[in-house]
């Protein structure tokens, strides 16, 4: 019997040298949807302190302001610390999210006030046991994960943090924790993790409400020059806000490797390679970076002007094109566009920007550029 489940976009490959990767199984148009990914776990970035909006504790959708006449939903624990959008949010977390035990350290870690760095690392952590205990298979799935554990101080302060809560509510799967093990699920936090953005006309910058780990979107390995991009929606109505897109930016032949940029695609040389080694353990050595290696620091931007401008230069720096087509050219975004996915097998001429939201046709888009491009001049 036929089925009529679409043949996926993409699959898994080991590529030598780079790990397990998602490539192409099929020729695929720009703007095509590779993969909508539903998050495993999800948890809260530590609080922004120039942010006043407030969201839901557990799908982070931004909270309406209250009405003074109706009642809020809290867990009756973190009390006002911990809100709620709807009846059905609040009955899943506080049979999940918000047991017992990680009540009680959420509240030791309020108390003690610690760095936003560390209280993240936490808030993954508590997230990560809890898992352990309501879903074995997914806490298995996040360990399958690329990442290796180091023992330095912070690691071992989080762990005896958390073993000394642990402790007092001596659940089945706390059996298996070591500080090994702790250090193992920061790794994987690392590698894989991606943040879902504020709402960037809110707060002026680019902040991250929540992070989630997507067990598929975390076989994209990393391009100075991707090929797709991902959107995430926190905020729309309705099922699956936190789900996570990846859309394709043009057309990728079959059998060709996806990837996306593990950060915004206008940072320079020193601090792409600089990040992709801390925090991903690689030396990256794409097209760009091996053009942009030969760059002198101080000359980077004049480089890339001339790259821009200059035909001749353009066909040396291949991916000059890349800036003038899929970066935003809102002043600051940094976010990169791409087509929406095509209608009927045909293409859709509107862009929409994965950071600003943006959505402009191609002859609005190059207006843009060429406006931006002369505020430069
Ligand atoms: C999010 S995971 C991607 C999937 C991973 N390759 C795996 O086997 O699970 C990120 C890790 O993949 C590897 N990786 C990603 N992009 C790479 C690249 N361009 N070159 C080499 N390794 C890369 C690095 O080890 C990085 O820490």
């Amino acid at each position: 019997m036929a089925s009529d489940t679409p043949e996926p976009l993409v699959q898994l490959a080991d590529i030598s040298g780079r790990g397990r990767a998602l490539i192409a199984s099929k020729a695929i148009f720009a703007g095509q949807i590779l993969l909508q990914d539903t998050p495993i776990l999800l948890y809260p970035a530590a609080p922004h302190k120039n942010l006043s909006s407030s969201f839901c504790s557990h799908c982070f959708r931004s909270l309406p302001i209250p009405n003074p006449n109706s009642a809020t939903l809290c867990c009756p624990s973190c009390s006002n610390f911990a809100l709620f959008c709807s009846p059905e949010c609040h009955s899943i977390a506080l049979a999940s999210s918000h047991s017992q035990w990680v009540c009680k350290a959420l509240g030791l870690l309020r108390s003690s006030n610690p760095s936003s760095e560390l209280q993240t690392q936490a808030n993954f952590l508590l997230g990560a046991y809890n898992l352990a205990e309501i879903s074995p298979d997914d806490f298995n799935m996040l360990l399958s994960l690329q990442g290796e554990g180091t023992l330095d101080g912070e690691t071992q302060m989080l762990h005896s943090f958390i073993s000394a809560v642990m402790a007092e509510f001596p659940l089945k799967s706390f059996s298996r924790f070591s500080v090994e093990l702790t250090a193992a699920l920061l790794a994987r936090d690392k590698r894989n993790a991606f943040g879902l953005m504020e709402n960037s006309k809110e707060c002026g910058e680019r902040m991250v409400r929540a992070y989630g780990i997507y067990p598929r979107a975390s076989f994209f390995n990393h391009d100075c020059l991707p090929n797709a991009c991902r959107f995430d929606y926190i905020d729309k109505p309705g099922d699956g806000n936190n789900d996570i897109i990846i859309r394709a930016l043009h057309d990728i032949a079959e059998g060709k490797e996806i990837c996306l940029s593990y950060f915004p695609v206008n940072w320079k040389f020193a601090d792409r390679q600089k990040r992709l080694l801390e925090d991903y353990g690689f030396v990256c050595e794409c097209d760009r970076c091996i053009v942009e290696k030969t760059w002198r620091e101080d000359d980077e931007e004049e480089d890339e002007k001339m790259a821009l401008e200059n035909e001749e230069e353009e066909q040396e720096f291949p991916h000059a094109y890349f800036f003038v087509r899929y970066l935003c050219p809102n002043e600051e975004c940094g976010g990169t566009v791409a087509p929406l996915p095509p209608s009927q097998g045909t293409p859709s001429n509107i862009m929409e920007c994965n950071v600003c939201g943006q959505l402009r046709t191609e002859e609005e888009f190059n207006r843009d550029e060429d406006e931006d491009d002369m505020v430069d001049d």
